[in-house]
């Protein structure tokens, strides 16, 4: 089923935790609700669950306004970032727990956790206790008692928080794929960008209990709307300049900036992937030094300092760096061909210089 909030706003005492928020999670859609901690993101959840009440705004599920329903009345199911399991019941008796209270037979009972084991891959622990479990066993149990009396929606705070980074990385995908079964509308709490991006259909970025941006994974990544998503979600070059002549210039790099005014100051992003580095000083117009090597394990990262002692990174495939010769403290040349000016606080969207535009001097063949 569909979630919708509009303008939704939590204030504790003098503080803003959510701020006149608005945004829609698609009947099936899986999405991530990310952003850094204490940004609201917890806030945004509970309100949608009815655990805190509203300063203002409503909430509406399929198309109903539910501000005034009880949490048993909304229906949805929650998993919170700690298992939250109780200690002293087993797996099937921590799943069984919403069913007993919505007073479901003990057929239809059995029979719904026998299915929810299967899907869980929890087959055969159902007589187990919490400690008896791995982290990512429990986490599956705790979304199996959340999913077990059929929510219309489902919301995870932080739902991997707790466990390993291999663990993490196998509940993911086991996630997408439960996802995929179930296609429950769900919306799930990360402050991890790799996590959202590998994970949601759509993203949501929220800082400081504002929406800063709403889109597919691709959406926010290369095309980020403010400042805050650039510098938040991956890594990017920043660099500020003032225009002159329609250029905003850094230094000896130019990036055409149709539209500005001279004398303004502007921020300019780009991915280190556009930044294209060569060992042949004559192959790029830009001059740098190779400050260092980094190695990624999929890919190489490059540090270079301009003449003008801007320090910008690169990123250059294995393939492609097998091919070079670099060595750290070595001249180098090279060439920025994609870039985004990004809006200062509070302006407009950001503005994209069209694909391989020739912004720090043309590429030579
Ligand atoms: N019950 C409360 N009373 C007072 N302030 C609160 C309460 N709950 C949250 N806050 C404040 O509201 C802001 C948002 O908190 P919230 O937990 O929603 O953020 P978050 O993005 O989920 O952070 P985290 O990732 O650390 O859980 C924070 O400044 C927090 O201190």
């Amino acid at each position: 089923m569909k979630i919708e909030v509009r303008g939704l706003t939590k204030t504790f005492g003098s503080a803003t935790a959510v701020g006149g928020v608005s945004f829609v999670v698609n009947e099936g859609e899986l999405l991530g609700l990310l952003g850094p901690s204490g940004s609201g993101k917890t806030t945004v959840l509970r309100l949608i669950a009815g655990l805190e009440v509203p300063t203002a705004g409503d909430i509406f599920i399929d198309g109903k306004r539910v501000n005034d329903l009880t949490v048993q009345e909304r229906n949805i199911g929650f998993v919170f970032q700690h298992y939250a399991l109780f200690k002293h019941l087993t797996v099937f008796d921590n799943i069984a727990f919403g069913l007993k209270i919505k007073k479901w037979n003990r057929r239809d009972i059995d029979q719904r956790i026998t299915e929810l084991l299967a899907l869980m891959s929890l087959e055969g622990l159902g007589g187990r206790y919490p400690h008896q479990l791995s982290g990512g066993q429990r986490q599956r149990v705790a979304i199996a008692r959340a999913l077990a009396p059929r929510p219309s929606v489902l919301l995870m705070d932080e739902p991997f928080g707790a466990v390993d980074a291999k663990v993490r990385q196998e509940l993911r995908e086991w996630l997408i794929r439960l996802h995929t079964d179930l296609n429950v509308t769900s919306l799930f709490v990360t402050h991890d960008q790799e996590e959202a991006m590998e994970v949601s259909g759509r993203i949501i970025v929220f800082s400081k209990g504002k929406l800063e941006q709403a889109g597919s994974p691709a959406d926010v990544y290369e095309e980020p709307a403010t400042e805050f998503v650039a510098r938040f979600i991956g890594s990017m070059n920043i660099v500020a300049g003032v225009v002159r002549h329609g250029q905003v210039q850094v230094g000896s790099l130019e990036f055409p900036a149709p539209g500005f005014s001279d004398g303004q100051t502007l921020q300019v992003g780009f991915r280190p992937y556009y930044v294209k580095v060569a060992e042949d000083p004559a192959r790029y117009r830009q001059q740098a030094k190779l400050r260092h090597i980094y190695f990624l394990g999929v890919a190489y990262r490059l540090e270079i300092e301009t003449p003008d002692g801007l320090i910008l990174r690169s990123r250059m495939n294995k393939e492609e760096f097998r091919r070079c010769h670099f060595t750290v403290g070595q001249a180098v040349s090279f060439a920025v061909t994609h870039f985004r000016i990004l809006p200062q606080e509070g302006a407009g969207p950001a503005i994209e210089a069209k694909p391989g535009s020739p912004i720090a001097g043309p590429l030579t063949p």
